[in-house]
């Protein structure tokens, strides 16, 4: 906006101010756009105050840099802008209006920051009320839990060191307390009793669960070796000289028995290859198949060989999925994972991801060898990648600050919050914990998994991050800024992203890319990472997968190498 055009519009009177004008109850107090009648000593004034402004930032840098002599100078020159601005006053014809204009401005800076200080309040405590939810299921899940006999090869509080792994906390590092075979027993996942309206069926299905349990390499080798994370602090060093390695290997305690089959629509080569392995289970391995409804009938229609092949009927049911199956077969692409997993509100099996896609990030295997890759798995040992998820809540402002489903809604790869249809800008503001972060002005936002990171995130600037750092992606889409760069926060903390009451439009809320939700001024969304990661099986181990889907996927740094001849020093 020209200074001209500011003459009749609107004063942008401090970042404080822009906030007062977003927060919600600002709408209520404040009168609107300030009114500034066109004067030349406006003009002039905006002119030494925004020079005022420029010779406070180079004093604060300065401070910082250079110390206390560019300091002096700088307040020197604070002082004589300040004197310059004051010089205009009295010489304007409209003194009392800007004497008004001040007063109001610092009245509305004092507004704005009892306002933010409310904001950063009710962060904090939805924040808080977010993490004791957690903290409650957990608990809840480690009471199911000792009410069922407990593996007789593990002690009594591997569920809490499960919990842990799976929120993946920081272990504590007493080994003797480990599995006596440095791992973590399945028998805590597998026999867990499912929140579901009919208890009594799904413990009778738990009895046909093989057991597995999860242990570390160690520096690349796969002897079941369990290191921890480990600051030791003898003789008042500091050190983390022990480093855990997280490449996880699954090995199976009991055989694996039935195997769940996602597949994606609309394929023919999909189609005839999911019939070809189901066939290939049972023949050579004589395991129980499920499959999706929709592809249920395909199969029955194609053969009624394949009557033996289980599914189901409604949601209750696929709820108690996760009770019934060992491994999940996925043939697609990423968009078939994420499909998988998005069947899974809670524990998730081990997923093995044939490569039947464009991309394949999550799709190591080849569907071509999926004979020897099925040996492979169902023998195991297997490397595994614990692919973070983000559990999500919308809050409406009508509901009084209540969630809006008891269940969170969960993402594999990002939560977006974008424009939608609409022309605008987007306007968030952003909280990490108790914290403000920054207002979003832009397309929008996307808070990504590291799982996430090579999807959408990746297209908007984001980083490429290896799917066992433990983070969250903060990655904005299109920010009409030329600094706002992405972050990667850790993984414990709770967003909150609102839209204010000032937002010109609404925003539209997307999991997965799926689910598409409206949020209006007022609402919010506040995403954690769930307790429920999704495993999936490595065809080598996470870091050469990874290595390898975005060299081979993305042609990552793909560039010729220079000639020898030429140029030397
Ligand atoms: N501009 C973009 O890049 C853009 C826009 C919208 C959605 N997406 C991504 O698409 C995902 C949904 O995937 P879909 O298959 O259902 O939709 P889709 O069929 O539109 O495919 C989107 C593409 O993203 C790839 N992809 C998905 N997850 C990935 C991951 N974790 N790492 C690397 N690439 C990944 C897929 O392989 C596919 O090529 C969303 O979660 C989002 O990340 C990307
Ligand atoms: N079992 C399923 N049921 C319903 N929709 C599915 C299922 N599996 C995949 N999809 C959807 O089909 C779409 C395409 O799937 P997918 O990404 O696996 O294949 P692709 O687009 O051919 O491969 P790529 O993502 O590698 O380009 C995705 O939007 C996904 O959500």
């Amino acid at each position: 906006m020209s200074l001209d055009e500011l003459t009749e519009k609107e004063l942008p009177v401090s970042e404080e101010i822009q906030f007062a004008q977003s927060s919600s109850k600002f709408r209520t107090l404040s009168p609107g756009p300030i009114p500034i009648p066109a004067a030349p000593s406006i003009r002039s004034l905006a002119e030494s105050v925004s020079d005022a402004r420029a010779n406070v930032d180079v004093m604060a840098s300065h401070q910082s840099e250079n110390g206390t002599i560019s300091t002096a100078s700088s307040t020197v020159s604070l002082i004589e802008s300040e004197k310059a601005a004051y010089e205009y006053l009295p010489q304007t014809p409209i003194k009392s209006t800007d004497a008004h204009l001040v007063e109001f401005s610092e009245a509305m800076r004092t507004v704005a920051k009892a306002l933010r200080r409310v904001a950063e309040g009710k962060a904090a405590a939805q924040a808080e009320a977010t993490e004791w939810k957690r903290k409650y299921e957990l608990e809840t899940a480690q009471k199911q839990q000792s009410k069922i006999k407990g593996c007789s090869c593990c002690s009594s509080n591997n569920l809490e060191k499960l919990a842990s792994q799976l929120t993946l906390e920081t272990p504590v590092s007493d080994q003797s307390v480990c599995c006596g075979k440095h791992g973590i027993c399945s028998h805590e996942v597998l026999q867990d009793e499912v929140p579901g309206p009919n208890p009594r069926s799904s413990h009778k299905m738990v009895g046909r669960k093989a057991s597995f349990k999860l242990s570390w390499g160690c520096n690349g080798d796969k002897n079941g070796q369990h290191k921890h994370d480990f600051v030791s602090f003898e003789k008042g060093d500091i050190t983390t000289a022990e480093r855990s390695n997280k490449q996880i290997l699954l090995k199976w305690e009991s055989p694996p028995q039935t195997v769940l089959f996602i597949t994606k629509p609309n394929s023919n080569s999909v189609r005839v290859l999911c019939a070809e392995m189901v066939r290939w289970l049972k023949e050579h391995k004589n395991l129980n198949v499920f499959v999706e409804p929709r592809v249920s009938k395909e199969l029955l229609a194609e053969d009624s060989y394949y009557n033996f092949v289980q599914t189901w009927d409604n949601d209750e049911e696929t709820k108690l999925l996760h009770t019934k199956v060992d491994l999940i077969v996925t043939l697609g692409g990423d968009g078939t994972v994420l499909w998988a997993a998005s069947l899974f509100k809670g524990p998730v099996p081990p997923v093995v991801a044939f490569a039947l896609g464009s991309l394949g990030f999550m799709t190591p295997f080849p569907s071509e060898q999926y004979r020897e890759c099925l040996d492979n798995v169902l023998n195991g040992p297997f490397s595994i990648t614990l692919r973070n998820r983000l559990q999500c809540h919308v809050i409406r402002d009508a509901a009084k600050d209540e969630l809006e489903t008891e269940e969170p809604i969960l993402a594999l790869n990002e939560v977006t919050i974008d424009r939608g249809i609409s022309s605008y800008l987007t306007y968030l503001e952003c909280y990490c914990d108790s914290s403000f972060v920054t207002c979003v002005q832009g397309d929008g936002l996307i808070i990504s998994t590291t799982s996430g990171s090579t999807a959408y995130s990746l297209a908007a600037g984001g980083s490429m991050v290896h799917p066992q750092v433990p983070g969250i992606l903060f990655t904005p889409i299109c920010p009409h800024s030329l600094s706002f760069r992405p972050l990667i926060l850790p993984e414990s903390v709770t967003l909150r992203v609102q839209v204010p009451f000032n937002s010109r439009g609404q925003a539209w809320a997307s999991f997965d890319g799926k689910d598409r939700k409206m949020l209006s001024p007022g609402d919010a969304l506040i995403c954690s990472i769930s307790p429920w990661p999704v495993p999936t099986a490595c065809l080598v181990d996470s870091t050469t997968d990874f290595l390898r889907s975005i060299h081979e996927g993305l042609h990552w740094n793909l560039r010729k190498t220079q000639s020898f001849d030429g140029p030397r020093e």
